[in-house]
């Protein structure tokens, strides 16, 4: 790390910033509603038919004309011959007033009739229905269009599609999307450490494109180099010229003497935006923009600082990609010091009690309160935030 870099090395609120201030929006695509899910939307979902289609009979029972009950009292009960039947799905008989019909839930409305009458408060005589109180127009009726109508504007831009959002859409006609385009990602994990006599396990990589997947994405393809500059360069050159929206590399980004990522980068005409953030876990990260545009992350090689790296900082390119706006974190009352030059992230969970605890081992390299954590709080010079610990969209 040069001087230079390390004088600008931002805050965190800020490198959250950077990044989604220099990542380009994703382009649309129309897919499938059933394959929507998790997707965020593109465009304005607009309804393509009323929902409901037309007045629909919203119990079984019989259908009339609520006129014709006006004269109805125990005293004079109205008698109306039962005449055919509204079935669900079926066409809808012609019905005279006068008479009533039977129908069932979800059935259109025969034109002329304009309440229900559910059929546990019916007395029916053979084939006569007997009226002994007056009935509401509109009773046990559900309106035409009343939940969406066709062209209203049902869901805007930039929300994620969840699975009552796809059940609701369904209802109002609507089969195809506008969906932002997925990102294609790559991840490279490096260091000698990864192969050869006392190889550790490549937990980055893996743990990373399980991130990936658990926002509903595609599994990330993955490779794996060691820290020497000629390969080094060699994947990296071959990984810019390919096609994908962001390269994650983990490992090789501090100051050690085999730690070649960051000059390789600006080498292959990357534009380094930040090496280095006032954070922990993760201070070492870096953020650039490779020549053929693709969003360049190397992230540190301690486990804990690698996924605080794409929790954040992958995230804040991912959601501008999708048009979605930076997450702010609940600001939470925990007694600790504040943290005015840095920003740090702890590892906590919630109790039975409903309180936060912070858990006890909060090394970078340890992953054992991971097992056990479900949410990221951060701690900085403002007092304390709390973000989920999973990657969101929504
Ligand atoms: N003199 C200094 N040394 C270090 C500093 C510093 O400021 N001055 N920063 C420390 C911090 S903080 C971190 S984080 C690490 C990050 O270093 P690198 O990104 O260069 O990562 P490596 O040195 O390659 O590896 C660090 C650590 O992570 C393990 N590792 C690497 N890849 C993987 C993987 N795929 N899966 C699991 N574990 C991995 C690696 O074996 C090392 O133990 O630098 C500190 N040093
Ligand atoms: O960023 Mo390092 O991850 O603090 O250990």
């Amino acid at each position: 790390m040069t001087d230079d870099t390390r004088r600008k090395r931002p805050a965190f609120d800020e490198a959250l910033r950077i990044v989604a201030a220099v990542t380009p929006r994703a382009p649309s695509e129309r897919i499938d509603l059933d394959q929507a899910l998790g997707r965020v939307a593109g465009a304005d979902v607009v309804a393509v038919a009323d929902y409901p289609l037309a007045d629909m009979a919203a119990m079984d029972g019989v259908a009339l004309a609520a006129a014709d009950s006006l004269m109805a009292s125990p005293e004079t009960p109205v008698d109306l011959p039962l005449r055919g039947e509204a079935r669900a799905g079926a066409a809808v008989p012609i019905v005279s007033t006068g008479a009533a019909c039977r129908i069932s839930t979800g059935a259109v409305i025969p034109t002329g009739y304009d309440a229900v009458i559910a059929r546990e408060y019916l007395t029916i005589e053979g084939d006569t229905l007997l009226l002994t109180q007056t009935v509401a127009a509109g009773r046990n009726i559900r309106k035409r269009g009343e939940d969406a109508q066709r062209g209203d504007i049902v869901l805007p831009a930039g929300r994620v599609i969840t699975p009552m959002i796809v059940g609701a859409l369904a209802c109002y006609g609507v089969t195809i999307i506008d969906a932002a385009r997925l990102p294609a990602i790559r991840i490279i994990s490096t260091g000698d450490e990864l192969s050869g006599p006392n190889a550790i396990h490549d937990a980055n990589g893996v743990m990373i494109a399980a991130m990936v997947r658990a926002l509903g994405m595609n599994a990330p393809d993955r490779f794996s180099v060691g820290d020497d500059p000629a390969s080094i360069r060699t994947i990296l050159s071959h990984a810019a010229a390919t096609p994908a929206a962001i390269l994650i590399s983990t490992g090789g980004v501090s100051v050690g003497d085999h730690d070649h990522i960051p000059r390789i980068v600006a080498e292959l005409g990357g534009k380094v935006h930040f090496h280095g953030v006032t954070m922990r876990p993760g201070k070492p990260v870096m953020f650039a923009t490779l020549p053929n545009g693709a969003l360049y992350f190397g992230l540190p090689g301690n486990p804990v600082a690698a996924a605080l790296g794409f929790r954040f900082l992958v995230m804040a390119a991912i959601r501008a990609m999708f048009g979605l706006p930076p997450e702010m974190g609940i600001p939470v009352a925990i007694d600790l010091p504040p943290r005015p030059d840095t920003t740090v992230v702890l590892k906590a969970r919630h109790t039975a009690a409903g309180e936060i605890e912070i858990l006890a081992d909060q090394r970078s390299h340890t992953m054992r309160a991971l097992l056990t954590a479900d949410r990221w709080i951060t701690v900085d010079g403002e007092g304390c935030r709390s973000y989920p610990l999973l990657p969101v969209l929504g």
